[in-house]
């Protein structure tokens, strides 16, 4: 499958080294769309790839799917015009608390015999969240998510401290960098005005902890991620890249596990 890129930082990087550096055999990133050609010229020598700036001639390349990991900003300016030509994986996810882009992406998707995916990123348990929802019986999501504390605030904290506490929507808008996974958890679940959220910012943790609490008719579920950040940026889990990876690999086969 011949990727093109949106976004060469932590994450971005670390799938230019796993899929073009290490050879994977199926998967290969040819083009890259940057908004700074200068910056990330040495991409061209490191992984062979080709620089776009602009997005259509990055879309009209040869390539079968584009992997959006930029940011929030980048995918609510881009998807409608990508998902129109183009299979798409997006990580920024919490572009779509925005129900207008989710509604129209879904429309032109069809539109266009499409796929949207969204690879379930620095956490897990979308499967069991989905399947306790049908018929509507899933009660409560609620997520818990500690970081370091130098990831959420330029304060000196000795202690640990509650930077927000409310509902996945308002939780994006005050920390699109930190709090993708509470959008995905929200569409897997029940939306972002239902899906309770706290961040604590912990001085006395190095890795990115988040805790997942449900309860519903099938009973009750906590799932606790302890993820290892990525040291190109620590805000960002490594498991959020490898999400990424997983999910294509498992693009083009037969066999689904667990959905
Ligand atoms: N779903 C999830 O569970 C998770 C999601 N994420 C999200 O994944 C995304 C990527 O994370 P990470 O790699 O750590 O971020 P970084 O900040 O390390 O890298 C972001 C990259 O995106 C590029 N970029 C920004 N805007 C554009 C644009 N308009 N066009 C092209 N490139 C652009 C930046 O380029 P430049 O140098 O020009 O700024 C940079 O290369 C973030 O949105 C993050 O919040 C992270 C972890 C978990
Ligand atoms: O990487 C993580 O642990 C979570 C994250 O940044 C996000 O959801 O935006």
């Amino acid at each position: 499958m011949d990727i093109g890129l949106i976004g060469s930082g932590a994450i971005g990087q670390y799938l230019l080294k796993k899929i073009n550096e290490d050879s994977h055999p199926e998967l290969h990133i040819g083009h890259i769309l940057v908004r700074n050609t200068a910056k990330y010229r040495h991409l061209e020598g490191d992984y062979g790839v080709v620089l776009h700036t602009d997005v259509e001639a990055f879309l009209a390349s040869d390539i079968d799917m584009v992997v959006e990991a930029a940011n929030v900003a980048t995918v609510q300016a881009l998807l409608p015009h990508v998902i129109r030509k183009k299979d798409t994986m997006l990580i920024s996810v919490g572009a779509l608390a925005d129900e207008q882009l989710l509604v129209e992406t879904a429309r032109l998707a069809e539109a266009h015999a499409t796929r949207l995916h969204l690879p379930s990123g620095a956490v897990g348990g979308l499967d069991l969240i989905q399947n306790a929802k049908t018929f509507g019986n899933l009660e409560r999501v609620e997520l818990t998510t500690r970081k370091p504390a130098s990831s959420l605030t330029g304060e000196s904290i000795t202690e640990e401290k509650t930077v927000f506490h409310g509902k996945a929507f308002e939780a994006i808008e005050k920390f699109p960098k930190n709090m993708n996974v509470s959008i995905i958890l929200s569409l897997a679940g029940l939306g972002i005005n239902e899906t309770d959220v706290r961040l604590i910012a912990d001085p006395a943790i190095e890795k990115n902890i988040h805790e997942i609490r449900l309860a519903g008719d099938f009973g009750e579920a906590v799932l606790t991620i302890k993820n290892n950040p990525l040291p190109e940026n620590p805000k960002t889990s490594a498991l959020a890249a490898l999400s990424i990876l997983g999910t294509l690999e498992r693009v083009p086969g037969n066999i689904r596990y667990g959905n």
